[in-house]
């Protein structure tokens, strides 16, 4: 019998998708619970700092996203193999980090600015975060982003290459003028590739074909 998980975020992407595709790949049958916004009030009180996502794991509760990204990775054999592996690992999970402060930001902007923060973005954030990303996957072999394998970093860096490509972000690929999900990423080979090949490994492409796409969706 595996251990018993229950996973509580909202019916969104956002912050507990990385978690959902960690639980996923490492084979743990957890219970996907969804907090509807309505519900959210009575919840809050509830929970250690007052925000989701949560988890319980055989009856240890625990909160705050990357600390239980880290503790599922360990868990399921996704942080790799040595110390040294786990920091590189970790290193590229604070780098996504970083660019979701400002993923939202733009997404969500005004109309009358939207097109100003997507240059701005493209023009700076955007390449300095992708430099670092694909000089990192140079550094580590050219496939993975830490210990030569597969860890909670190639997940991560998955969430967010995802995200920035959701095709619904029209303001974004109008000022890039692209149509397609990896034009943002043709400077990028190591970074696409690796992207490519998170989405096709089997449990995760089952995983993506069935998803609940969240509301709203994408997010
Ligand atoms: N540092 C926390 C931030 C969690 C967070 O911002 N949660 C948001 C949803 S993504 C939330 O619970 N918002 C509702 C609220 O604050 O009342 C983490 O990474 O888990």
């Amino acid at each position: 019998m595996g251990p018993a998980v229950k996973f509580t975020y909202f019916d969104l992407l956002g912050k507990g998708e990385l978690i959902r595709l960690l639980l996923t790949k490492g084979g743990v049958d957890f219970e996907d619970d969804r907090v509807s916004f309505a519900d959210w009030g009575n919840i809050k009180p509830t929970t250690t700092f007052g925000q989701l996502p949560m988890m319980t794991w055989d009856g240890l509760e625990m909160a705050q996203s990357h600390a239980i990204v880290r503790y599922v990775a360990k868990k399921v054999g996704l942080a790799g193999k040595t110390e040294e592996d786990f920091l590189q690992a970790d290193m590229i999970l604070e780098h996504t980090n970083d660019i979701w402060k400002d993923m939202p930001g733009l997404r969500f902007a005004a109309p009358d600015v939207k097109q100003a923060k997507a240059e701005e973005f493209l023009k700076n954030t955007w390449p300095k975060f992708l430099d670092g990303a694909e000089k990192m996957l140079k550094m580590r072999g050219g496939e993975w982003y830490a210990g030569n394998q597969l860890t909670f970093a190639d997940f991560a860096m998955y969430m967010v290459l995802f995200f920035i490509s959701w095709p619904e972000e029209k303001g974004f690929q109008d000022v890039t003028g692209c149509d397609g999900r990896f034009k943002l990423l043709d400077n990028y080979p190591l970074a696409k590739a690796n992207f490519i090949k998170i989405q096709n490994i089997p449990e995760i492409k089952k995983y993506l074909g069935s998803r609940k796409p969240g509301n709203p969706p994408g997010l």
